[in-house]
């Protein structure tokens, strides 16, 4: 990022809760460092004639939880869609610049995208799991995949749902109809889905705004838990959520990444004017 360095208050008037809990918590400011698993280089994207992304340059480290932030529109979620090729599913989405997984470039020829997208889970703001049972949503990947042992798949599903924190609620009630779950146990069995065909990146556009308080703190914690085993990269409207959750921030305006950094310094002492603007509430 640039060296243009805004000055700023220790705290920069974000003395929010959040922080002071990251602190409690013991989280030590964070450098990038070399264990990059996404890297976008000049990143590019069209919806017709709207240029939606603009010479995006980002590194996400793999193990870290990477929050982007910024206001309604600037292409948070689009950018999101990018790293595992679901903008290709848009009419009219043109896009330009690379973008490499664990080294990889995703738009390579020989890229296999339904692996892609296995390799890289999503999870969208709204609960969506197929009308099937609580057990099938979670073994739906693995099916397709083939996988027809039922011990296999018995595995699989316990693994999954103790994973996304879910099991205890639902290990009596398996084979009822997932749509019988409350929102937040069906955003943690949409969770559940995504991890057991054991994905490196699981991408959450907004997982929480649908729930409610408690529902969030659970997803909330859950994503401490899953930073264990997979890279996340969290789209969130809730600064605070972002305070707390993520290791890495990006601020994202009108298409750019104007910086990008420790979430803690992100918050506490801004390198550019607009990521403090933006932060202590002057716009979006
Ligand atoms: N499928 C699409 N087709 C055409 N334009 C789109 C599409 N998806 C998003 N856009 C446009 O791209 C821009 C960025 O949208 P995007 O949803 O990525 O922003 P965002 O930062 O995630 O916004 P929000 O916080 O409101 O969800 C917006 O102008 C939006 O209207």
């Amino acid at each position: 990022m640039s060296s243009e360095k805004h000055a700023a208050t220790p705290t920069h008037g974000f003395s929010s809760e959040a922080l002071q809990d990251r602190d409690r918590a013991g989280k030590a400011p964070r450098r990038l460092g070399n264990d990059i698993c996404l890297e976008t280089h000049d990143l590019n994207l069209w919806y017709g004639e709207e240029h939606v992304l603009k010479g995006i340059d980002l590194k996400i480290p793999r193990g870290q939880i990477t929050a982007f932030i910024g206001p309604s529109g600037c292409g948070k979620s689009t950018l999101l869609r990018c790293f595992n090729r679901m903008n290709d599913l848009v009419d009219n989405c043109r896009i330009q610049g690379r973008i490499h997984l664990d080294g990889e470039d995703i738009h390579a020829r020989r890229m296999d995208v339904p692996e892609l997208r296995r390799r890289v889970g999503m999870v969208f703001q709204k609960p969506n799991p197929f009308p099937k049972s609580i057990y099938e949503n979670v073994a739906y990947g693995l099916r397709l995949q083939g996988v027809r042992n039922r011990r296999a798949l018995d595995e699989v599903v316990e693994k999954s749902l103790r994973r996304a924190a879910l099991w205890d609620e639902v290990k009596d009630r398996l084979h009822e109809n997932a749509f019988g779950l409350s929102g937040g146990q069906q955003q943690r069995l949409v969770i559940a889905r995504a991890i057991a065909v054991e994905p490196e990146v699981i991408l959450l556009d907004e997982p929480a705004s649908a729930l409610d308080p408690l529902a969030t703190l659970k997803i909330e914690e859950l994503m401490f838990e899953l930073k264990e085993r997979y890279t996340i990269a969290i789209v969130t409207h809730n600064m605070q959520q972002a305070a707390r959750v993520s290791d890495f921030t990006a601020f994202l305006y009108l298409g750019e990444l104007i910086e990008h950094g420790d979430t803690d310094t992100l918050f506490t002492n801004p390198g550019k004017k607009q990521t403090e603007d933006y932060i202590t509430g002057r716009y979006g």
